[in-house]
Parts: C-alpha cells; structure tokens; sequence
C-alpha cells in the first residue's frame, strides 16, 4: 500500500547559470509530495490500526527535517559566490546552502536523502520512503524514487 502526504512551503532560489529568467533572484510557493508504502497496520486498538502511517506524523517528520528548514529561507547553491556572500552580509537571514543548484530535481533528491531514513518502521510494517514529488510550479515537477 502507498500513502501521500502534500506540504507547501515558500522559498527563493535562483538557478545561476540559467540562460532566461531564472537567473534572476526569485521565488516560489513550492509543493512537497511524500510517498511512503508498508503494510496496513493490523495491531488491535493502535491508533495506527488500518494505516500505513498516520498522516498527522508523516508531516510532522517533513516539517522537522525539510519543510520548516526550507519555509520562507533563500536556498542558494554553495557555488554562487555572489549570491552567497550577499545573503552572508544579511544578518540572521534564513539561508539554506546546498552543494547542488537549487532546481526541482536537485532539491527532490535532497529532500529525499534527508527524509528516508527519518520515517521508522514501528509496527513492523515495511514502511520505507518511496518517492519525493517537488513542484516548483503548479505545473512543473521533479521525482525522486528510491
Ligand atoms: N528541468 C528544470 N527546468 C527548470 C527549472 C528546474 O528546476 N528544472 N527551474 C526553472 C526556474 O526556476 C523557473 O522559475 C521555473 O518557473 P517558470 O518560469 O514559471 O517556468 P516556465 O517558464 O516553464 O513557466 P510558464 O508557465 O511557461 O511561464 C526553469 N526551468
Ligand atoms: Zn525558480
């Protein structure tokens, strides 16, 4: 069985060497999509009984190691100098640095790297993370599958 869960979080970005208009600082209202699968969980009178995962935890686990992270911070690849030292100068701002630049399938394989090993399986039930969706746009989207 698989679930989904969705979040949304507002972040900028800018992808440096892109050759139109996302050179430019900018941002987005960027949708997260977690797909976890395992067994239904049969353990009599658990809270869990009839899920894979209570979706109340699977946020609770995507905000604690991604989405708060991410919420309203600039995430800038650690390779644009400029733009680095510029938030660097912007005392306390929330600054997200990562080793990759920051488009769609870059920052769904990162949120899928932070995330697998965050989700545990507690009953017994299989449960592994499956696929990270990173909407950019409503309609632009990148997958990261294990
Ligand atoms: N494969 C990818 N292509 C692009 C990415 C990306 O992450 N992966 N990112 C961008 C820019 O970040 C840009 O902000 C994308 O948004 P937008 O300009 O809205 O995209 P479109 O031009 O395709 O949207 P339209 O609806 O056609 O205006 C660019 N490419
Ligand atoms: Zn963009």
């Amino acid at each position: 069985m698989q679930i989904t869960r969705r979040l949304e979080f507002d972040a900028g970005h800018r992808i440096p060497n892109h050759n139109s208009q996302c050179k430019h600082l900018h941002g987005h209202r960027y949708t997260i999509e977690i797909t976890l699968s395992g067994d239904v969980i049969t353990t009599e009178g658990v809270s869990e009984q009839g899920m894979v995962m209570d979706f109340s935890d699977v946020k609770h686990i995507a905000k604690e190691h991604v989405v708060d992270a991410w919420d309203h911070a600039f995430l800038v690849y650690r390779g644009d100098k400029a733009v680095l030292d510029f938030l660097n100068s912007l005392p306390g701002h929330k600054t997200v640095v990562l080793e990759v630049i920051p488009t769609a399938e870059n920052l769904a394989r990162v949120a899928f790297d932070l995330l697998r090993d965050a989700y545990h399986d507690t009953y017994g039930n299989h449960l592994r993370l499956e696929r990270v969706r990173l909407y950019e746009t409503p309609n632009n989207w990148a997958d990261h599958s294990r």
